[in-house]
């Protein structure tokens, strides 16, 4: 009677796995998990390191983690991505998104598991320099888990010494039994307490070594990223949603982080502890080992089945996100826009409709989850109840002792309580494969036009060597001719339309100033682009002189080209940084004189800080004069050997534009220059003007003989002259 007794007060003093209260806030000893889960998901902790304790029981303990904002951001550094570049223009144009299909493994083939384990392996790839400390980590799992497994033991060894105790007192009628008087229950759990610090502190080392090696893995994941992506083509980025491509270095990139982590070490514990403790299970009883085996089908099956469903629908969620973080950036960048439109209930209205298409599948994925979830208590607390009421019926017939009952339901639970563990990271390893797809199609995606990141490259694809950009070699200029031969082009991201050709033909000589004319939308910007090999031709040539520029590097072909954009950007910096960003490595004596040559000290010396003051987010603190004059003093700086002027002086009042005009012909000078223009001050300072029409030049000569030869020039130059 005494025995059961105790056995049940024993049992209530064991978390008691309510369908109300989510176990997985407790660790097996019953205490409620402290730190909460940097998401705002209802899971505890599981934040960028493992913290579990070895002795965790409770069942569905995964964390959700699909917010964006639950992601840490950080900034990250350039390094070098290097691979194999088309450098023909006629090769078979490869798709311009990264296809969706989460193979991530270049070649996008294979059934599910073979994808599957190709991006697994890439994933230990990827981790592979942190592989002493994960294995390090993993190894103290050696020390806690034994100490764990230990317990349940100790503690049906003490329970069955205090039975025997108090057996013998009963019926000895107030004698002591000798030996019996030696056993301290207290100093035994004092004994067992010391161990438990000794498992504490390797707890504290897994968790210390997971968060260096977490950290390290995920910066290394987010640069690669960053310069696969930055290494793409021009046709890639019209096409990428920014915000697709954010969501992917952060949330991504965290999914990565945690698989090769904390779900890592969480797996190989689940594996020790549940083999330990069926082990023990067998050792104690191998009958009721049996009875509390049955739990372990129904739970594989289920994490077998919602794993995969999980992998898909989380792809679903990162796009979604993608989405809604594409229509935030949109809008901060664009805010004058928006609110001169007064159209911030519109944004919120497409930024809700977004976010919430987003979290209702992420709710969709939750409900996956929860029925998993489910199940496995379920099937984990019926195990236990089943082996309690068995095992009950063998402690009362005398087969099994009181302890080793007591053992025998604490093992059940570690077992149960890893098992369900072990499913959980099942699924959040398929979630992380879902997002490493989408963080190794960008990594595997080759660019069609070689960036600048593949000048100095004699490394491997993904070798992490910090590619610093070289040293500006600044040699005499000579002028350079340029030849467009028959081409045709039309953007990728509308191939039906073309812009130029099919036989756009134009000769510049060295040194000419040519002025490109034509209505709007005709491609004069398109020339420019195209001549820095922003773009692939669809055919045709284009020689600089007389080498046609696709055998050429880009950034060799870039660096004979300075270009003031229509609108020009500039990043956040400081005047001065956005002008040195023509020539990093020049003096500050070159970056002033370039500031005055643009009459940028015209309006930086009014301000304190001069040339050093912050121009903000894409340069939202200037005007547009002062940031059309900002960027032409970052060309001059640059001074390359053609010079692409881009209604370079749109912006600038007439006193303005005829002081920088004055200094862009000194800087022009003996180069070759392309006016893209609209107005007569540039057309009219041009040696020769090409009149673009219909995707070809219709009309070549200088301004008085175009005049007098009536033709569309001269109407376009009628028309803007009945315009003033
Ligand atoms: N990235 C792009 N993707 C698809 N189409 C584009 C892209 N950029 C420009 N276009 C289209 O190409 C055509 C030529 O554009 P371009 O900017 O070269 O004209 P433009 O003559 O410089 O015009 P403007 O004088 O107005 O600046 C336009 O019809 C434009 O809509």
């Amino acid at each position: 009677m005494i025995s059961s007794f105790r056995i049940t007060t024993l049992l209530r003093t064991r978390p008691i796995l309510s369908p109300n209260v989510s176990s997985s806030r407790f660790n097996c000893n019953g205490v409620l998990r402290a730190r909460p889960c940097p998401c705002s998901c209802r899971f505890m902790s599981s934040t960028s390191t493992t913290n579990d304790s070895d002795n965790q029981v409770g069942v569905g303990r995964r964390a959700n983690h699909t917010s964006s904002s639950s992601v840490p951001r950080k900034e990250d550094q350039l390094v070098s991505s290097t691979g194999s570049i088309s450098n023909d223009d006629n090769d078979t144009k490869p798709p311009l998104l990264p296809v969706e299909n989460g193979s991530g493994s270049g070649d996008g083939d294979g059934d599910d598991a073979t994808i599957n384990s190709k991006l697994l392996h890439r994933l230990f790839e990827i981790s592979k320099p942190e592989r002493t400390l994960i294995l390090a980590s993993a190894g103290t799992l050696l020390i806690t888990s034994s100490i764990t497994l230990l317990l349940p033991y100790a503690c049906g060894h003490v329970l069955d010494m205090a039975i025997l105790e108090a057996t013998s007192t009963t019926t000895t009628s107030g004698d002591t039994v000798s030996g019996a008087s030696q056993f301290s229950p207290f100093t035994t759990a004092l004994g067992l307490f010391s161990l438990t610090g000794i498992a504490g502190l390797g707890v504290y080392a897994r968790s210390y070594m997971l968060n260096i090696a977490g950290n390290r893995i995920i910066s290394r994941i987010r640069r690669r990223l960053f310069t696969s992506s930055i290494a793409q083509d021009s046709a890639f980025f019209d096409q990428m949603k920014s915000g697709d491509l954010i969501s992917r270095l952060t949330n991504d990139a965290w999914y990565i982080k945690a698989a090769m982590t904390t779900e890592a070490v969480a797996g190989l514990r689940g594996v020790v502890m549940s083999v330990g403790s069926t082990s023990l299970l067998f050792y104690t009883s191998p009958t009721l080992a049996m009875v509390s085996l049955l739990s372990i089908p129904p739970v594989f099956l289920m994490a077998r089945i919602v794993g995969r469903t999980l992998k898909e629908k989380q792809k679903s969620v990162q796009a979604l996100h993608a989405s809604a973080t594409d229509i935030a950036e949109e809008v901060f960048g664009g805010i004058k826009t928006v609110k001169l439109f007064n159209a911030e209930v519109l944004e919120c209205g497409r930024y809700a409709t977004a976010i919430t298409s987003a979290h209702n599948k992420e709710i969709d994925v939750g409900k996956a989850q929860a029925a998993f979830d489910g199940v496995v208590h379920v099937a984990a607390n019926g195990a236990v109840l089943l082996v309690m009421g068995y095992g009950g019926t063998l402690v009362l017939a005398g087969e099994l002792s009181a302890g080793d009952l007591t053992g025998f339901l604490m093992y059940s639970l570690l077992m149960a309580g890893n098992v369900s563990s072990l499913s959980g990271t099942y699924a959040e390893v398929m979630k992380s494969i879902a997002a490493a797809g989408r963080v190794f199609d960008i990594i595997d995606r080759v660019p069609q036009i070689p960036s600048s990141l593949h000048r100095s490259r004699n490394t491997t694809l993904h070798d992490d060597t910090i590619n610093k950009p070289s040293a500006h070699e600044r040699k005499h200029k000579e002028s350079i001719s340029i030849t467009f031969e028959g081409v045709g082009f039309a953007y990728p991201a509308r191939p039906d339309a073309p812009v130029l050709g099919p036989n756009f033909t134009l000769d510049i000589r060295p040194g000419e100033n040519i002025a490109l004319v034509g209505s709007s939308g005709s491609g004069k910007s398109t020339v420019a682009l195209l001549l820095a090999r922003l773009y692939n031709l669809d055919h045709g040539r284009i020689l600089l002189n007389g080498q046609n520029i696709k055998d050429i590097d880009p950034a060799i072909v870039r660096e004979q080209i300075g270009v003031v954009a229509q609108e020009p950007l500039l990043f956040f910096g400081t005047i001065a940084d956005n002008i040195r960003y023509g020539r990093p490595d020049a003096s500050d004596e070159e970056v002033m004189d370039a500031a005055k040559a643009a009459h940028v000290t015209h309006f930086s010396d009014a301000l304190p800080l001069g040339l050093k003051t912050q121009v903000g987010a894409r340069g939202a603190q200037l005007s547009g004069g002062q940031k059309q004059r900002v960027a032409i003093a970052r060309v001059m700086l640059k001074d390359p050997p053609i010079c692409v002027l881009d209604e370079a002086t749109s912006a600038l009042d007439a006193r303005s534009e005829y002081h920088i005009n004055q200094a862009l012909k000194t800087m022009t000078k003996g180069r070759t220059v392309i006016s893209i223009a609209h107005r007569l001050s540039t057309i009219k300072e041009a040696d020769r003007i090409a009149v673009l029409k219909d995707g070809r030049i219709v009309e070549t000569g200088t301004f008085d003989q175009l005049i007098q030869s009536k033709g569309i020039f001269h109407k376009l130059v009628e028309q803007q002259l009945t315009n003033y």
